[in-house]
């Protein structure tokens, strides 16, 4: 389970009972929980959360117990009307959204530009499933490096990306170093603050770590039962 910051880490880990025990990694530590998930904060944004995961998952890989799945989870910039402050949502796509070229005819995808890709896809029965265990809303959940703060970025990423939900940092990192692995992965995100004009009274970053615990709480049978070849 990989989240940016350790505040986000240990609201997850508050819905799984247990010791933890600390496992050092280059650049980052997993905190393993004993009959749990194991943990890591990956840092903000795509390449740090790229390279802590990658990290881990190398770890996990040469100690001969590698992962069956990879979840990012934390807090998330919601698009309104769709995902209010305190909702969850579960990536269907995970989307750079800002990996590309900046032309007099507007934004090109880096799939455009003939190289990788810029949407990872979860496992669709595993959405649904954790969508219905969490309440959580079904949609895309783009990966920015710059946070949105005005409302015109806003209305650009919500025409380029009829489908999306929230908006965070980390999400497509993480899938990167997943899928390097062929490991599948999960997004899900606690709306902390709305995506637009910059208004830091606005966040509400107790209530999504909250939320966040409360998600995990009912998603720990989904996780552990949930088998790769399900899809
Ligand atoms: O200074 C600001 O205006 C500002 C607004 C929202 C979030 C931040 C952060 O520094 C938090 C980044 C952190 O949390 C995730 N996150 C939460 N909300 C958003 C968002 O609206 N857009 C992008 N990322 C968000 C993100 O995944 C980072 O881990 C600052």
């Amino acid at each position: 389970m990989a989240t940016a910051v350790p505040a986000e880490r240990d609201a997850v880990a508050r819905a799984f009972p247990g010791p933890v025990r600390e496992v050092p990694l280059p650049g980052a530590a997993v905190h393993r929980v004993a009959g749990g998930p194991d943990l890591l904060a990956a840092g903000v944004g795509p390449a740090l959360a790229a390279a802590s995961t990658a990290a881990a998952l190398t770890a996990a890989a040469l100690g001969g117990a590698p992962y069956g799945l990879v979840v990012c989870a934390g807090i998330a910039g919601g698009f309104p009307p769709g995902a209010p402050l305190g909702s969850l949502v579960v990536a269907d796509e995970i989307t750079a959204a800002d990996l590309g070229a900046e032309t007099a005819d507007g934004f090109l995808p880096v799939t455009d530009l003939g190289f990788g890709t810029v949407t990872h896809r979860p496992p669709e029965g595993l959405v649904r499933r954790v969508a219905a265990a969490a309440g959580a809303r079904p949609g895309t959940v783009l990966t920015v490096s710059t946070v949105t703060g005005t409302a015109g970025r806003a209305a650009e990423l919500r025409a380029r990306h009829p489908g999306a939900l929230a908006e965070a940092m980390e999400g497509f990192g993480v899938a990167e170093a997943a899928a390097a692995h062929g490991v599948p992965v999960l997004e899900l995100r606690a709306v902390s603050n709305p995506v637009g004009p910059r208004d830091r009274a606005a966040w509400r970053i107790g209530a999504a770590l909250t939320a966040l615990t409360e998600a995990f709480g009912k998603l720990a049978p989904v996780l552990e039962g949930w088998n790769p070849h399900d899809q």
